[in-house]
C-alpha cells in the first residue's frame, strides 16, 4: 500500500511533465501551422477594409483627400478641334500626385463625361515629367488611408478609361509607379525618345493601388502584366514600344511644346477626323462590347492586395531608403 502510493507521488510529476511537453508541442504544431497558412493566405481582409470596399463613401474619402496639398489637375477643352489636354500639374515633384490632385482628376472626368464636342484626350505632365506617381510627402502621411484612397483612384480611372472619348497619354521624362497606371487608363500612349516608363511597385513595398494590374492584363496579356509588375523593370521608349506598353514614339529632339503638338496631331489625324457624336458612339460601343469591361470584381481583389502591403515593413523600408528610379 505504501510501495504504491510512493509509486503514485514519484510517477504523478512525470505523467504530468510528459502531458506538458506534450501540450507544449501541440501548442507550437498549432500556431506555426497558423503561420504557415496566414503566410500563404493572399489576402486577409479586415471588417474594416471589407465595410470600407463594399460601399466606399467616396465623398467622404474626398474630403479626407483634400487635406493632403499641393499642385492642380488643369483641363482645356478645344471645342474646334474637340481635343481636351488634361494636365498633371506639380513640376517641383515630378507632377507626383498630391490628395488634392486626385480630387481635381476626379472632378476634371466629371466635366469630361459631360463634353458634347469631345473626341480625344490627352493626359499629360507640366514641363516634361509625365508623373512620378503618388507624392511620397502624402503617401508617408496617408499609410493608414491606403484601401480609401485605392477605391478612390479606381473609381476615377475606370470612368477615365470608359469616357466617350479617344484618350492617349502623353510619355515625356518618368512615368512611375502610380504614373504608369494613369498611363493605362488612357487608351493609346504616346512617349519622347527619351521617355522613361517603369512599374515600380515591388521595388516601393507595395502592389499596384491605381488598377493597373487590372488593366495591363486585359491590354497586354498575363505574361506582360507579370513581367512589367514583378521585375519593375524601367524601360526605355524603344523597349516599351517592343512590349506593345507604347503605341508611338515621338520624333527626336523636338521641344515639350512640340510634343505635345505632335501627340494632337497623332491623335487628331488618326483617330478624331469623324463628327464626335459617331466617335463617342464608337467608344461607347468598345468599352460596352469589352467582355472585359466589368472589372469591378478584379479592382476589389487588386486594392484588398494592396491594402495588406500599404503602410507595412517593406513599403516602409523603401521609404526610408529614399530609393530613385533613374
Ligand atoms: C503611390 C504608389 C502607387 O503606385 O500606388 C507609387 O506611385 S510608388 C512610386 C513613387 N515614386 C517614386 O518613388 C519616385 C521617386 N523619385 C525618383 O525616382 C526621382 O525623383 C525621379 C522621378 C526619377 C526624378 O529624378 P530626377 O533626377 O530627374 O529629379 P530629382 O530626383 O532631383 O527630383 C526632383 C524633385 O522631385 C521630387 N520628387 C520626385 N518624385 C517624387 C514623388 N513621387 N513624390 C514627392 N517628390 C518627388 C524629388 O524629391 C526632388 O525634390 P527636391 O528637389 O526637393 O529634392
Amino acid at each position: 500500500m505504501s510501495s504504491s502510493s510512493n509509486q503514485e507521488n514519484i510517477n504523478k510529476p512525470e505523467g504530468q511533465s510528459i502531458l506538458n511537453v506534450v501540450l507544449v508541442f501541440l501548442i507550437k504544431m498549432i500556431t506555426w501551422i497558423l503561420k504557415g497558412v496566414s503566410r500563404c493566405t493572399p489576402h486577409k481582409v479586415t471588417s474594416r477594409l471589407l465595410s470600407t470596399f463594399h460601399q466606399p463613401d467616396l465623398k467622404a474619402i474626398a474630403k479626407e483627400l483634400e487635406n493632403f496639398p499641393g499642385g492642380s489637375i488643369d483641363l482645356t477643352k478645344d471645342n474646334e478641334t474637340g481635343i481636351a489636354v488634361m494636365v498633371i500639374n506639380n513640376p517641383d515633384k515630378r507632377n507626383s500626385l498630391s490628395g488634392k490632385m486626385m480630387v481635381e482628376m476626379s472632378e476634371k472626368v466629371d466635366q469630361l463625361e459631360q463634353w458634347a464636342q469631345g473626341k480625344g484626350l490627352i493626359l499629360m505632365g507640366k514641363d516634361g515629367s509625365f508623373c512620378s506617381g503618388g507624392d511620397l510627402a502624402f503617401v508617408k502621411k496617408a499609410l493608414h488611408y491606403g484601401a480609401e484612397m485605392a477605391a478612390f483612384q479606381h473609381h476615377t480611372l475606370t470612368r477615365l478609361h470608359n469616357l466617350p472619348l479617344i484618350s492617349v497619354a502623353l510619355l515625356q521624362g518618368h512615368t512611375l509607379g502610380g504614373g504608369a497606371e494613369l498611363s493605362t487608363a488612357c487608351d493609346f500612349r504616346v512617349m519622347s525618345t527619351s521617355g522613361k516608363i517603369g512599374f515600380v511597385q515591388v521595388k516601393m513595398g507595395i502592389t499596384t493601388g491605381w488598377g493597373a494590374t487590372t488593366r495591363l492584363v486585359s491590354l497586354l496579356g498575363r505574361k506582360k502584366a507579370l513581367q512589367f509588375l514583378s521585375s519593375a523593370k524601367i524601360m526605355s521608349a524603344q523597349e516599351a514600344h517592343q512590349e506593345g506598353l507604347v503605341d508611338h514614339i515621338l520624333q527626336n529632339s523636338l521641344s515639350h511644346n512640340e510634343e505635345l503638338e505632335a501627340c494632337k496631331q497623332w491623335l487628331g489625324l488618326n483617330y478624331c477626323n469623324y463628327d464626335s457624336n459617331l466617335l463617342q458612339a464608337v467608344k461607347a460601343l468598345i468599352v460596352h462590347c469589352d467582355s472585359s469591361k466589368d472589372t469591378s470584381k478584379s479592382l476589389k481583389y487588386e486594392r484588398d492586395v494592396f491594402a495588406q502591403f500599404w503602410g507595412g515593413p517593406a513599403q516602409k523600408a523603401a521609404l526610408a531608403a529614399k530609393i530613385k528610379h533613374n
